[in-house]
C-alpha cells in the first residue's frame, strides 16, 4: 500500500494564483499543471460509452409495476460500471438553465471578487482555483465552488445565506437558485437512494435513515479553456469519495470513465442527470455496487461547466452496510466509519484518487494503534 500521498503543499510554499482570465491564453501553461506521461489524457478521441439509460417518470408517478423494473436496470448498471443517467427525473429544467447562466456569471467576475468566497485551508466549502495553496503538483486546470448543503429543515437556507453573507446582497438572487438545485438534488437523490436499496433487496427504510437527513457538497466546476489541452486534466483520475453524485454537464463534453481498461466519453444529454456510486456507497452495499475512476479532460476551444451534487450521509452517522448484505460468503471489507472522518482525510491527509477508500481504510487501522 503506498504510504499516505504527501502532495499537499507545506505552507511556506507561496501559492501560485490562477487566474484563468490570462492563463487560458497561455500557449505554455505553467509546469504544476502538466499531468505525468502516464495520466495525460490520449490525444486521439476517446470512444463513447453508451451509458444505461433510466427513466424515471414511471416510478415517480409511482406505478409500482415500474419501480421493481426501473430498480432492477439501475441495479445492473451499478454492478457494471456505477455509472447511468436519469431522464424524466421531475427537476425543472429553468431551474438547471439558471444553475448553468449563473455559473457563467459567477466565474466570469475578477479573481478578486471569486476570492472574497475563498476556500480555506482544510475545508471542503468556498471558491478554489485550481487548489493552488493545497496541492504542489498535477494542479486541475478548473475553477471551482463548492457549497455545503443542509437537508435539516433548521438550516434550509444554507446555500442562500452563504452567498449573501460571502458575496453580498446582489447575490441574493443567486444564491437562491442554488438553494432551489440543492433541494431539488436532495430530493431526486433519495428516490435513486430507494431504488438502490430496492435492487439490494434491503428494508427501504436503511438508506432513508442515512440520507434523509443529509449533509452534502454542491460542486460547481469551471474548466476554462486550454492551449494545451493534451498535457492536463480538468479533474484527475478519481473515484468520487462521497455516496452517490448527480452531475448535469454542459453541451461541450470532457466526462470519461475507465472501462475495461480503457477511457470512454460520455457524452453530453442535456434532459439527462449522469450518476455514479461513490466510495462511501461501495462500503455502504459491502462491495456489491462499485465506485468508479472517471476524470474530466478539457479543449482548447471553449470553456466547459458541470454542476456535481454529492450526496453524503450525515456527518456523524456510521457508515455500516446492512445485515443482509454481510454473511459468510460475503464477510465485512471495510470498517465503519463517519463521513465526517472520511471528509476529513480528503480534505487534510489524502488527495481522493482511486484508492481513497483503501488508504482511508488502512489511516483508521494506523490511527486506531496511536489512540
Ligand atoms: C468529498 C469530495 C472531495 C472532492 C470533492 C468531493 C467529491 C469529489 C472529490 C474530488 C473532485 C476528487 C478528485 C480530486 C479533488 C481534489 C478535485 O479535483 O477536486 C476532489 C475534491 C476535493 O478534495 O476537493
Ligand atoms: O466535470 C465533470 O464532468 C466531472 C467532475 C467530477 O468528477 C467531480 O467533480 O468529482
Ligand atoms: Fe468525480
Amino acid at each position: 500500500m503506498p504510504s499516505l500521498q504527501k502532495v499537499y503543499m507545506n505552507h511556506q510554499q507561496k501559492p501560485l494564483v490562477f487566474d484563468s482570465l490570462i492563463l487560458q491564453h497561455k500557449t505554455d501553461i505553467p509546469q504544476q499543471f502538466v499531468w505525468p506521461d502516464n495520466e495525460k489524457p490520449n490525444s486521439e478521441k476517446v470512444k463513447e460509452l453508451a451509458v444505461p439509460l433510466v427513466d424515471l417518470g414511471g416510478f415517480i408517478s409511482g406505478k409500482s409495476s415500474s419501480a421493481k423494473e426501473t430498480a432492477n436496470f439501475v441495479g445492473e448498471a451499478c454492478k457494471k460500471h456505477g455509472f447511468f443517467l436519469v431522464i424524466n427525473h421531475g427537476v425543472n429544467a429553468s431551474l438547471i438553465e439558471d444553475a448553468h447562466r449563473y455559473m457563467d456569471l459567477f466565474f466570469a467576475l475578477p479573481l478578486v471578487e471569486k476570492q472574497r468566497a475563498q476556500r480555506k485551508v482544510g475545508e471542503s466549502c468556498g471558491y478554489a482555483s485550481s487548489f493552488t495553496g493545497r496541492f504542489s503538483s498535477k494542479l486541475p486546470w478548473k475553477e471551482t465552488l463548492s457549497l455545503q448543503f443542509s437537508s435539516e429543515n433548521s438550516s434550509s437556507n444554507m446555500v442562500k445565506d452563504y452567498f449573501e453573507n460571502t458575496m453580498g446582497k446582489e447575490f441574493t438572487r443567486l444564491g437562491k437558485v442554488y438553494q432551489e438545485y440543492c433541494n431539488a438534488m436532495s430530493r431526486l437523490s433519495l428516490r435513486i437512494m430507494e431504488l438502490l436499496g430496492m435492487s439490494l433487496g434491503i428494508n427501504q427504510a436503511y438508506f432513508k435513515e442515512l440520507f434523509e437527513h443529509n449533509d452534502s457538497i454542491m460542486r460547481l466546476n469551471y474548466y476554462p479553456r486550454c492551449q494545451q489541452p493534451d498535457l492536463t486534466l480538468g479533474t484527475g483520475p478519481h473515484c468520487d469519495p462521497t455516496s452517490l453524485t448527480i452531475l448535469h454537464q454542459d453541451s461541450v463534453g470532457g466526462l470519461e470513465v475507465f472501462i475495461d481498461n480503457e477511457w470512454r466519453s460520455i457524452a453530453p444529454n442535456q434532459n439527462a442527470f449522469v450518476v455514479n456510486i461513490g466510495d462511501t456507497f461501495m462500503a455502504l452495499s459491502n462491495g456489491r455496487y462499485r465506485s468508479c475512476l472517471h476524470r474530466a479532460v478539457v479543449n482548447n476551444i471553449i470553456h466547459r461547466k458541470s454542476l456535481a451534487f454529492f450526496l453524503c450521509p450525515k456527518k456523524d452517522k456510521v457508515v455500516r452496510p446492512p445485515d443482509e448484505l454481510v454473511d459468510e460468503k460475503n464477510p465485512r471489507i471495510y470498517p465503519d466509519f463517519t463521513w465526517s472522518t472520511f471528509l476529513e482525510f480528503t480534505q487534510k491527509h489524502y488527495r481522493s484518487d482511486m484508492n481513497t477508500l483503501q488508504a482511508f481504510t488502512n489511516w483508521i487501522q494506523q490511527n486506531k494503534h496511536m489512540n
